[in-house]
């Protein structure tokens, strides 16, 4: 019964991992247990009862860490409570109305459909252009995404506190 959370996380340059350490700091302060961790470096969910899985996104793909996750657990997965959330979008809109309900690419539906989770969220993201890469940067400045961070804290507190059964 008192089985701990595990919040995963597949995270290239760091800012959906500390969307992950957040959510695991609020659920701890609610008296849970929990352990926050790569989605690469997990071996066995049998000491958790309740999953959270958060991907950053990359021209419209996951983490391939997160997708990996899924696919490699997706019998556990299957029979227990899981909770998505997605890091990506930059700029002051709301990233949900931004993504436009693109939570994932169309190659994962099969596995979110089994999966059925609870709820799929979207966070704001986070953009360095010093820590891109020339072909990153490139995209970037296509695709006119403003540098920032965008990530909204009070947001990713008030959803943590609404995982409970
Ligand atoms: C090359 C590149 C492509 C991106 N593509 C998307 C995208 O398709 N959708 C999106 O919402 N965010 C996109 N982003 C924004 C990232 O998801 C955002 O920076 C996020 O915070 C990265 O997470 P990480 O720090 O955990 O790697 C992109 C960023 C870069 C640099």
């Amino acid at each position: 019964m008192n089985k701990k959370i595990l919040v995963a996380y597949g995270s290239k340059k760091g800012s959906t991992a500390e969307i992950a350490e957040k959510i695991g700091e609020t659920l701890r302060q609610k008296g849970f247990q929990v352990d926050v961790l790569d989605a690469g470096k997990v071996k066995d969910l049998t000491p958790y009862s309740k999953i959270i899985l958060g991907s950053s996104v990359y021209i419209g793909f996951w983490h391939k860490k997160a997708v990996l996750f899924l696919k490699k657990n997706i019998e556990a997965l299957e029979k227990m409570p899981v909770w998505l959330y997605i890091c990506g979008p930059t700029g002051h809109e709301n990233p949900i109305e931004q993504i436009k309900g693109r939570f994932y690419p169309k190659s994962l539906q099969p596995v979110i459909e089994r999966i059925h989770p609870r709820e799929i969220t979207c966070f704001g993201g986070k953009l360095v252009l010093k820590t891109l890469n020339p072909f990153e940067k490139w995209i970037v400045k296509n695709v006119k995404a403003p540098e920032g961070d965008f990530r909204d804290w009070q947001a990713i507190t008030s959803w943590a506190n609404t995982i409970k059964e």
